[in-house]
């Protein structure tokens, strides 16, 4: 199938959260493996999970249950680190997300500066692209960012979905703009367009309406609203708002 679509839109689950509730009393339970087993069950395509330097939610024993358990694919979301590389290169997990990190963000606040750390980032693409592991780069969705990717020959891009989720009003329908043109721009050009960071079940219908996007990465609502409606109902309940944007 051409990556132009039309094609499903795949729903990364994204299970860091459940581990940041389990970090909260230094324990096992949630355990973040049997939320992304359950969420494999009700129709997840995927499971996101981000290793960070300071593992604050996610830790290298989940990852390397969620290799050895899951049997879709695996979406691990990590900084340019050496460390990392390592962890990745052990696990060869589906896809590595190269993102942006910083110790003292709450979240990640930004897209990953692929213009202006090219040097930088092209040894880590190149050698997880030759372990066989499915690179992508978490950028703002700004074509020089996108001319970026593509000098670095990575064959997918997650374009950052924050500001869009945090402004309101002209700017909201600006920033939509610059998604769907960007993506339209990556499929044109061969790369595979991902989106995340920030959705919720108010905001997903115009993101994932845009027809060139393969795959949205949502956790921290969901995990969130699995607290009022279980997760197995707050996965179908996005499952179906996705569905009805296409
Ligand atoms: C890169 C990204 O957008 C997700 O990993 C998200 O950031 C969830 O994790 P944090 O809340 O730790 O940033
Ligand atoms: N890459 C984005 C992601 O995995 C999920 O982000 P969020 O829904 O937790 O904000």
């Amino acid at each position: 199938m051409s990556i132009e679509g039309p094609h499903k839109l795949r729903l990364g689950v994204n299970i860091d959260h459940v581990a940041t509730i389990r970090n909260a009393r230094g324990g096992d339970h949630p355990d973040p493996v049997k939320a992304a087993l359950l969420a494999a069950e009700c129709g997840a395509d995927g499971i996101t999970a981000h290793l960070r330097e300071d593992r604050r939610h996610i830790r290298d024993d989940d990852i390397a249950q969620l290799m050895d358990t899951l049997e879709i694919p695996l979406n691990l979301e990590m900084a340019a680190t050496d460390e990392m590389l390592a962890i990745a290169l052990r696990h060869k997990p589906h896809a590595v997300c190269l993102v942006p990190e910083k110790r003292e963000e709450r979240t990640t606040e930004g897209g990953l500066d692929a213009a202006g750390q090219h040097d930088l980032l092209a040894p880590y693409v190149a050698r997880l692209a030759d372990a066989g592991i499915r690179v992508s780069l978490f950028i703002e969705p700004a074509a020089a960012q996108l001319d970026a990717a593509l000098r670095l020959g990575v064959p997918v891009v997650e374009f950052h979905t924050g500001r869009y989720a945090h402004v309101t009003g002209e700017a909201r329908t600006e920033e939509l703009k610059r998604i769907a043109d960007i993506a339209a721009l990556a499929t044109k050009n061969g790369i595979e367009p991902h989106a995340g960071h920030g959705l919720t079940f108010d905001n997903v219908i115009p993101v994932a309406a845009i027809p060139q996007l393969a795959e949205l990465n949502i956790g921290h609502f969901l995990i969130g609203e699995a607290i009022f409606a279980g997760l197995t109902e707050a996965i179908l309940e996005m499952r179906r708002l996705m569905d009805e944007a296409r």
